[in-house]
């Protein structure tokens, strides 16, 4: 197979991948009218495929996907690419491990974003998924690099994969767009519980060490089969 014929085949299935994907977020009730989007990178290639901007999502097909370089211009695609393009392309040229990247508004998690306050890491599921606290990112304008340098800046120092920029809603990411949704679902479910906690008191902090434990069992034993995450890609170990 030629390497054009090879990206094009990749580029097809990403553009299927991608554009299911966006049910996922309707699914799991993290986005209103459009406002939230999915991307993956072309592996081995300086592309992205992300959704078109202010479509529908039961507009979206694979055919109406947008493919942009890394610098977030177009390559492929009838119509203009999210508004979060430059972001999203800005972390694939600064975490070469990401695959894929999503963002939301999702209530809980974005009414944390609100306040600027961090999702504190009281429950398993967040040590297993998160590693620790949910981080916030400053707060930064859409529209250049700004979204995506917070980004990059802040999960450089976490274990997360998702972060809550401040005033304005969560980024997740993950070796692949699928893992990336992922934590865009576990990020609101855990942002809601610890809510409803803090409302019927002080919940109770997880010891580092075992939320460390906890953190490594889920990365690397749980489920069925070694997983490649923001983490360990990051760490470039393999589980
Ligand atoms: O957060 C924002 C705007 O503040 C956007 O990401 C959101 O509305 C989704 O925009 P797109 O439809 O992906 O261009």
């Amino acid at each position: 197979m030629s390497v054009l014929t090879d990206v094009a085949t990749t580029i097809h299935d990403l553009r299927r991948e991608v554009c299911v994907l966006h049910e996922q977020l309707t699914r799991y009730q993290l986005v209103v009218w459009t406002a939230g989007n999915v991307s993956a990178r072309v592996p081995g290639h300086a592309l992205m495929v992300i959704k078109p901007s202010g479509v529908s999502y039961d507009d979206l097909t694979p055919e109406n996907m947008v493919v942009c370089d890394l610098e977030g211009r177009v390559v492929d695609g009838d119509l203009a690419p999210s508004s979060d393009t430059q972001a999203q392309a800005y972390v694939y040229r600064e975490m070469p491990h990401v695959g894929g990247v999503v963002h939301t508004h999702s209530t809980y998690a974005t009414a944390w974003a609100a306040r600027g306050e961090p999702v504190p890491c009281v429950l398993t599921m967040c040590a297993d998924e998160f590693g620790g606290e949910i981080p916030v990112g400053p707060f930064a304008v859409i529209g250049d690099d700004s979204i995506g340098r917070g980004i990059v800046e802040t999960l450089r120092g976490s274990r997360s994969p998702a972060v809550l920029m401040r005033n304005h809603g969560v980024f997740s990411v993950g070796p692949s767009a699928r893992a990336a949704v992922k934590a865009a679902v576990m990020a609101e479910d855990v942002a809601r519980t610890v809510h409803v906690a803090r409302q019927l008191g002080e919940p109770l902090p997880i010891e580092p060490p075992v939320v460390d434990a906890l953190f490594d069992r889920y990365q690397n034993v749980y489920g069925q089969a070694p997983q490649q995450t923001h983490q360990t890609q990051q760490e470039g170990t393999t589980p």
